[in-house]
């Protein structure tokens, strides 16, 4: 895929391909363009040249909200809750037109999620009352209760205490587990270091670097852009 705006080339030729139960990491400097990666799989933006497939559809050309019904979800950076409705309500919401689910399976599913994400008790909550944290467990919580095939994540491990990382990690793996394939960006690099299968790299829109998470902190180009390590 290929992306501009204006006169600024944020993605270049960029190419990858995620097997299905991948946890995939996305790591660059800020500004390398992989927020711009999700808004184009997630199809809140359009390429200019390229192409997105699912499962083996493709999925050009088709608008975000269905997208997202064909198992495509996501978090935001920004998180955007239904501020007046309830978190359970917010979840309620995925579940019914990301997952199609209807009644109790809808709710059953919700809870579950919410508990998964430790909000359980927080329910009935406004979700415009919840704390900055909360809101990120809300996000991910959300993209979950639509039943995601393939699951974006936009640095969600940030401001986490050891534990609570620790707890996502071991969340994350669980999806994984369950067959969910997982796209994750994240600068938290015990986190996601902890759980991809493999990741890679982005500089200014192009891939400098992908493979295994040990080999790809390794490679000198990646130092150097990444961490400013001079080898
Ligand atoms: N809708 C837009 N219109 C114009 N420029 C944009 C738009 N979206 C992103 N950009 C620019 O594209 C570049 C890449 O942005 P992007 O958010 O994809 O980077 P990122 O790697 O996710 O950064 P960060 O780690 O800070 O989140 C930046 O220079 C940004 O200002």
């Amino acid at each position: 895929m290929s992306k501009s705006f204006g006169a600024l080339r944020v993605t270049q030729d960029l190419s990858f391909e995620v097997g299905r139960g991948e946890v995939f990491g996305v790591l660059g400097p800020n500004g390398a363009g992989k927020t711009t990666v999700f808004n184009l799989i997630s199809g809140d933006i359009a390429a200019d040249v390229g192409a997105v497939v699912l499962d083996g559809q493709d999925m050009t050309g088709i608008p975000a909200f269905k997208r997202a019904a064909k198992g495509i979800g996501r978090t935001y950076q920004i998180p955007r809750p239904y501020t007046q409705m309830s978190t359970f309500e917010n979840l309620l919401v995925s579940a019914t037109f990301a997952g199609q689910m209807r009644g109790q399976a809808a709710y059953d599913h919700c809870a579950t999620t919410l508990d998964e994400c430790g909000l359980g008790d927080k329910a009935n909550r406004p979700a415009g009352s919840l704390t900055l944290l909360d809101r990120k467990r809300l996000e991910l919580a959300r993209a979950m209760a639509g039943k995601p095939k393939l699951l974006l994540l936009d640095e969600i491990a940030g401001g986490l205490t050891d534990g609570e990382a620790k707890d996502l990690v071991t969340l994350i793996a669980r999806l994984r587990d369950r067959g969910v394939t997982i796209i994750w960006i994240e600068h938290v690099l015990h986190a996601i270091m902890a759980v991809a299968d493999r990741m890679m790299v982005l500089s200014f829109g192009e891939k400098i670097a992908e493979g295994k998470p040990d080999a790809v902190m390794r490679d000198a180009e990646v130092r150097r852009v990444y961490m400013g390590i001079e080898a």
